[in-house]
């Protein structure tokens, strides 16, 4: 693998079946909306339909046989949605029963003619006091990019229902009760088992909470035109590995152990080697061309014999460093480093360094100690070392990820990792961040982050900058955790994602013996 700086471009509309790359906050979608109603003379009652429409042949398309419908609706525009639903299903044959929650008299504009157009069609509207006791599908159009406050009473009852019952759901635009910009759960959501999103990508489907909440993800631009999205700058970037994969060419014939680079690996206090053994072989597998661990003397001996290709020197100073770092073109620091004399004094003599870093673990536990910023560093910290760095707790920090990773990248300056489901890269505070959409549960497993250190290290010792190792790093990690969770997400181990992390860079398919 050699690695290429290549411009991904952000892509609001999709090329074919696939999402998009851009994602955007609530307030630009609804910009997005008014610009294509107001400059380009589409009608909203004509967006209306079009995402009626496009939801209901969804819901057709999966689930064919479905012959019960229930809709339920809130007194805004995704209620107006779901009245367009209603409307297609009942022309079609469908059994409807739409259930409405808020005060009707609330309902106006758009949603009041699609109301009108449900009634002039035959349709009836009950108030909503509980959910049939049979439904094929059930449609969630209670709440959607207007939602701004915690969801409660009769809202939240209904909500709770529709988790308790054991039909599919369908979410227009957003799960309710989703916050759209931060994947947070507003005191209760919708778990749908398909969500259709209209216009833009909203960032919170993946961030956070989202992807448990939201299913399969499903986007339509309702035919829009192009320009719509060139006034708002995607306030976040989707990126998978797919997409990143096309930063890897072929290898040159002339190629040689130090095009590839040479990683310095420095952690393992007494007790804790494993880490940066897992560190040093995710990286060569990712294809850095030498490793190095830099570690205690207690078992240096044993880990380079446990893993040859692996060269170790031991360290009992910081001064031994030096001549380690001479050879280096990039340093990782922090697995199993420990917070005691012996990595307090590693981590102080790197601190100066003109080299790049990939600052992980106790590193970043001593950085939170004496914060200070760098320009060419990759922190991978998950919520709990984030917490420490920011001097909050845990439940600050998954409140509000996006917030969070924008805080810690102002406060010590590089390239931020924020790790978790939907983990986040930001860099210039001004360029919109990066939200990885694969990985699994199986990952959160001992030595993961270990492992996502060695490969953001290789990367960067094979010539990517700091941010297009991270992403490619990040994105690599998750593929090759979702290649190795085709065995089964439990039991996962870091071992697991090291081993598919070859043949998930080479993009060699998958064997018939691994799914
Ligand atoms: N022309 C447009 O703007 C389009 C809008 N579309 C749909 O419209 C939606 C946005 O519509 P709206 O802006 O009307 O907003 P919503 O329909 O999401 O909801 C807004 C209403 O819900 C109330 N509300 C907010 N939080 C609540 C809570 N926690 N509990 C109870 N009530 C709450 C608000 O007071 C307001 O009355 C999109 O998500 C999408 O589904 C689509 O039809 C495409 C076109
Ligand atoms: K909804």
């Amino acid at each position: 693998m050699n690695a290429e700086r290549l411009t991904i471009p952000i892509n609001p509309m999709p090329d074919s079946d696939r999402l998009p790359h851009a994602l955007y906050r609530a307030e630009q979608v609804r910009n997005l909306d008014r610009c294509a109603i107001a400059q380009y003379g589409i009608p909203g009652i004509e967006l209306m339909n079009r995402a009626g429409e496009v939801a209901y042949r969804i819901l057709r398309e999966r689930w064919p046989d479905a012959r019960d419908l229930t809709v339920l609706v809130g007194v805004g525009n995704n209620g107006g949605d779901g009245y367009v639903i209603a409307r297609l299903a009942r022309a079609e044959g469908l059994a409807v029963r739409l259930l409405q929650l808020g005060d009707p008299q609330r309902v106006t504009g758009d949603a009041a003619i699609s109301r009108d157009a449900w009634r002039d069609a035959g349709g009836t509207i009950e108030p909503y006091r509980g959910l049939p006791r049979r439904s094929d599908v059930l449609v969630d159009a209670l709440l959607g990019t207007g939602l701004e406050r915690p969801v409660e009473g009769l809202w939240a009852e209904a909500i709770q229902a529709l988790d308790r019952q054991r039909a599919p759901v369908l979410a227009v635009d957003i799960p309710s009760g989703l916050h759209a910009d931060t994947g947070r759960v507003m005191g209760v959501a919708v778990r749908a088992d398909v969500t259709v999103s209209f216009i833009g990508l909203k960032q919170g489907l993946f961030i956070g909470a989202g992807p448990e909440y939201c299913g399969e993800i499903r986007f339509s631009a309702l035919s829009i035109p192009a320009r719509v999205y060139a006034g708002e700058v995607a306030s976040a970037r989707r990126i998978d590995w797919d997409q990143q994969a096309a930063r890897f060419g072929r290898r040159p014939r002339t190629a040689h152990k130090g095009t590839f680079g040479h990683l310095l690996v420095i952690g393992g206090a007494p007790g804790l080697s494993g880490a940066v053994r897992l560190a040093g072989e995710a990286a060569l597998r990712a294809g850095a061309g030498l490793v190095t661990i830099a570690t205690h003397p207690a078992h240096s001996a044993w880990l380079n014999l446990s893993r040859p290709e692996l060269m170790v020197s031991a360290v009992e100073t910081s001064a031994d460093l030096d001549p380690l770092i001479a050879r280096a073109d990039v340093v990782a620091i922090g697995p199993g480093l420990g917070r005691e004399a012996w990595g307090r004094d590693l981590w102080e003599s790197v601190l100066g360094l003109d080299l790049p870093m990939v600052v992980d673990a106790d590193a970043l536990n001593l950085l939170a100690e004496s914060p200070r910023s760098g320009s060419d560093w990759v922190l991978t910290p998950h919520p709990g070392e984030a917490a420490r760095l920011l001097g909050t707790d845990i439940a600050a920090i998954e409140q509000d990820r996006p917030a969070a990773v924008h805080a810690l990248q102002g406060r010590y300056g590089g390239v931020v990792v924020l790790k978790g489901a939907g983990t986040l890269i930001r860099s210039d505070p001004l360029r919109p961040f990066a939200v990885c959409s694969d990985g699994n549960p199986g990952m959160a497993t001992a030595g993961s982050g270990d492992v996502l250190t060695g490969v953001i290290g290789a990367l960067r010792a094979q010539g990517l900058d700091a941010e297009d190792a991270a992403c490619a790093g990040v994105c690599l990690h998750a593929a090759a955790g979702d290649r190795a969770a085709r065995m089964g997400e439990r039991g996962l181990v870091a071992g697991d994602i090291i081993a598919a992390l070859r043949p998930v860079a080479n993009r060699v398919p998958a064997l018939q013996e691994d799914s």
